[in-house]
């Protein structure tokens, strides 16, 4: 891996602390980073670059998955840190940042490698961009890229304004639009899956399947993050990046070749092919949701409109299913039924693929009809998969569905953040989102938002169940229900 400086805007914010610090120092750990390199934080904060080493071993306290007080190369990872007070809209202050990642370099004798990380709220990301070149800071010998955090945009045009401008000081290629779920190991896995393992890819289409359900359900409810949220709802918190990028992943064509753009351009296609719905189409195929108060885990919890920071009469959405289509020779006529919510009964990430039924009913089980079989990919909190198949139970004549299971081992594994800035560090875009992939998102999206903002229907449900009613007819419409 080259020799880099990775400097971290943003760097006393709420990602930097959880997930971005510690995920560069598990990076550290694990050998995982380069033989030299220094990590320069930066933000309005005014510390001291021993107040930022501080910040950070407290946040390693906190939030690492390795303990810290067990590793005695601790110092030697405080000792890369050094820290600028920083404001993204003085220039000067890039200049002042300019200068001491210079003369870091040249102390140290780096390469003029310079990775940016934007961990700053979504208004500073061309700011930033743009005033580094205009500082200097992107003209070097060596390389240069930049780390952008989601959302990218809030719809098609402020997306592609966005990019314009961004573009001006960073060329596509050295840009990494980070979506988290990629990193996941099992997101990562479906690829291996379906194209490693001969038994899954002559099923894998219109015939053998009768649909797909991504489902990411969480048990928390906007947090502290209320700001944020009222104007992004879950439609654009995760329908336009982690459920599309896990809907690319398990219904794209195999790659040419397993190299980046081989499998972006495989990923794109799906996106292209995607059923674009008129308005009546939105409101028959499109169910959001708001949670009321309920118990989860077993504890009273408040309504959405009762949280900090939420206008009493807010129209957000915390909960979205729907019904989509890929018209293409593969999918024709499959629906792939995707949900996620806040205030839900369990916190889960999984992709189900149900199986069509098998032409002739030979066997009964004691209710009713066969089970279908069906696979599912485990990805969050639990990671691994299951296969779900008939088999007689013990010579009883009752024929029942039992799981094939296999685990991943998930106690220490590497986090999303480690993979991905891992990835960034070694110029490996692939788990990252491509300029088109993000366009074609929001011009699926954006039409279902003006839906939204036209006053879609909005279903309420209690917080710990499964969401609202509307979403389980979806499914009951087609003859499906949600594999819970
Ligand atoms: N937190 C999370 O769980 C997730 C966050 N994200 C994304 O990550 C990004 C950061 O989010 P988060 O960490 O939660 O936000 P925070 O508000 O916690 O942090 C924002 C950071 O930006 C700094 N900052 C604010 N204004 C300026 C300025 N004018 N000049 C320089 N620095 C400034 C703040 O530091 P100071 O106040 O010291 O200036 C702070 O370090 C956002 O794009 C968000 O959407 C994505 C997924 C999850
Ligand atoms: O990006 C986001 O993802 C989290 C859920 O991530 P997970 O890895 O815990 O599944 C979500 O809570 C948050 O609202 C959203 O911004």
């Amino acid at each position: 891996m080259d020799r880099q400086t990775f400097v971290l805007f943003g760097a006393s914010g709420d990602l930097s602390k959880r997930k971005i610090i510690p995920a560069l120092y598990s990076l550290y750990r694990d050998n995982n980073m380069p033989d030299k390199f220094n990590i320069v934080g930066c933000a309005r904060s005014d510390w001291s670059r021993e107040e930022f080493q501080q910040f950070v071993l407290a946040s390693l306290g906190e939030f690492s998955r390795h303990r810290i007080d067990e590793d005695r190369n601790i110092s030697n990872f405080v000792d890369k840190l050094y820290y600028v007070p920083f404001d993204a809209t003085n220039i000067q202050d890039y200049h002042v940042l300019g200068d001491l990642i210079q003369k870091l370099e040249n102390e140290d004798n780096l390469p003029q490698n310079r990775m940016f990380y934007l961990a700053m709220a979504p208004e500073f990301f061309d700011v930033v961009a743009v005033n580094l070149k205009e500082a200097g800071l992107t003209n070097v010998t060596g390389w240069k890229r930049l780390i952008i955090e989601k959302p990218f945009g809030r719809n098609f045009d402020s997306a592609s304004e966005l990019n314009d401008r961004v573009s001006t000081a960073f060329d596509e290629s050295e840009v990494f639009r980070i979506d988290h779920y990629l990193g996941k190991e099992m997101v990562q896995n479906i690829e291996v899956i379906r194209f490693a393992n001969s038994i899954f890819e002559p099923l894998w289409n219109n015939r053998s399947i009768s649909n797909i359900q991504i489902t990411s359900s969480e048990t928390v409810g906007v947090e502290e993050r209320a700001s944020y949220y009222e104007s992004a709802g879950a439609l654009r918190d995760m329908v336009q990046n982690h459920m599309l990028q896990m809907l690319m992943m398990i219904a794209m064509e195999p790659p040419s070749r397993l190299n980046t753009e081989a499998i972006r351009d495989e990923k794109v296609k799906v996106l292209r092919s995607l059923r674009k719905y008129s308005e009546d189409e939105i409101l028959t195929n499109v169910v959001r949701g708001q949670y009321q108060g309920g118990k989860v885990a077993g504890k009273d919890v408040v309504g959405y409109l009762d949280e900090p920071g939420v206008a009493p009469a807010s129209t957000t959405e915390t909960f979205v299913a729907a019904k989509l289509f890929i018209d293409n020779f593969r999918w024709a006529g499959v629906p792939f039924y995707i949900r996620t919510g806040k205030r839900m009964q369990s916190k889960t990430t999984k992709i189900v693929v149900e199986f069509r039924s098998t032409p002739e009913k030979l066997f009964f089980n004691k209710d009713s009809n066969l089970s279908s079989n069906t696979l599912t990919i485990f990805v969050n909190p639990s990671q691994g998969m299951s296969l779900s198949i008939n088999v007689e139970q013990e010579k009883s004549g009752v024929v029942e569905p039992n799981v094939i299971d296999f685990a991943r081992e998930t106690k220490n594994s590497p986090e999303a953040y480690e993979r991905l800035i891992f990835d960034a560090m070694n110029n490996d875009s692939t788990f990252f989102t491509r300029w088109d992939e993000v366009s074609l998102a929001w011009k699926w999206i954006d039409p279902v938002s003006r839906s939204f903002a036209n006053g879609h229907p909005m279903h309420s449900y209690e917080s710990g169940t499964t969401g609202p009613a509307a979403s389980d007819e979806l499914l009951a419409s087609d003859g499906f229900r949600w594999w819970n």
